[in-house]
């Protein structure tokens, strides 16, 4: 495999305490640096986890997690992480939260990034953290974050306390980052359409385990909507999800050969092909069940 990789893991494993239960088990995937990579799953499902370790806040229980070529430790400089709390010092004030962001990144630091962001959500300067709402707080994390200039970025759900206009606009400048600067960024979230224009990767995790991952193109490319007759036989593909309308068979496979040509077909959207990851949780790991589903 050519390139290098931003994150990758080998059977990596999480247990917080010894007779808690796994909050991520025998995960592995490489991530190529430069992708702006979609981390998506349900509640509970060790998004937030491999966060954590990938910015070294966290050490596996098992198995390894390398980032930037490195352990997570010694890559640190080189990551900025938001966490999903956002947290910082609530008795600063911004300007004082972001002079300490100049002061513990004095190689990488650059003001004017850190400024027009806290600038353009109108941000007082003299205002004390703890005084700002928590959109507000999520754009000076951000402004943090994106001036250090970090080649790895790890948002964990960036967007969730944003209101439409700064989501927009937040989102503009980390994709704005990604193509000026190569910055591979990995950011968590439960706002799937939000991601399909701006993601290029995907991992969906679920009970602690990769369920799917890839380019988001390749991994569309390899699944298809079918509609066909209630009685068609769908096997040898593997099916991820399908449901019976009356007469009607509708399903999302992975085609494992050429589809019956009697069959209507499209390719699904980012979103339907999460929520059928989600829906079936234990689709593509051994043959998913037909559920029956009344006309509504
Ligand atoms: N510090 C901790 N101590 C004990 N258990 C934890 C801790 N952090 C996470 N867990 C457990 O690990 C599992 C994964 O949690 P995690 O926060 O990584 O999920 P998530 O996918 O980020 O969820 P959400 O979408 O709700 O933010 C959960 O069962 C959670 O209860």
């Amino acid at each position: 495999m050519t390139g290098t990789a931003a994150i990758e893991a080998a059977a990596l494993g999480k247990r917080f305490g010894r007779r808690g239960g796994w909050a991520l088990r025998d995960c592995a995937f490489r991530l190529p640096a430069g992708r702006v990579c979609a981390v998506v799953g349900p509640n509970g499902a060790g998004k937030s986890t491999l966060l954590t370790l990938a910015a070294g806040l966290l050490a596996p229980t098992e198995g390894a997690i390398s980032v930037l070529g490195t352990v997570p430790g010694a890559a640190r400089e080189r990551v900025a992480y938001v966490a999903q709390d956002k947290p910082l010092y609530p008795q600063l004030s911004v300007a004082e939260t972001l002079r300490m962001g100049a002061d513990l990144n004095t190689d990488r630091w650059d003001a004017s990034v850190a400024q027009r962001i806290v600038d353009d959500g109108d941000l007082n300067p003299k205002s004390r953290i703890r005084t700002l709402s928590g959109g507000q707080c999520t754009r000076v994390a951000l402004a943090l974050a994106l001036a250090k200039r970090p080649e790895l970025l790890l948002l964990d759900e960036p967007m969730a306390d944003l209101d439409p206009l700064a989501r927009h606009e937040m989102m503009g400048l980390l994709m704005a980052q990604a193509a000026e600067s190569g910055t591979t960024i990995v950011m968590s979230s439960h706002v799937v359409a939000e991601l399909e224009d701006s993601c290029d990767h995907l991992l969906l995790i679920g009970g602690g385990r990769v369920r799917l991952a890839g380019e988001i193109d390749e991994l569309l490319a390899a699944h298809v909507h079918v509609s066909a007759p209630a009685h068609a036989v769908l096997a040898p593909h593997t099916v991820v999800e399908s449901r019976t309308t009356g007469r009607q068979l509708s399903a999302l496979v992975r085609p494992s050969s050429t589809l019956d040509t009697d069959w209507r077909t499209s390719t699904p959207s980012l979103e339907e092909l999460v929520l059928s990851y989600l829906r079936n949780p234990e689709a593509g790991t051994a043959p998913a069940a037909k559920t029956e589903e009344t006309a509504v």
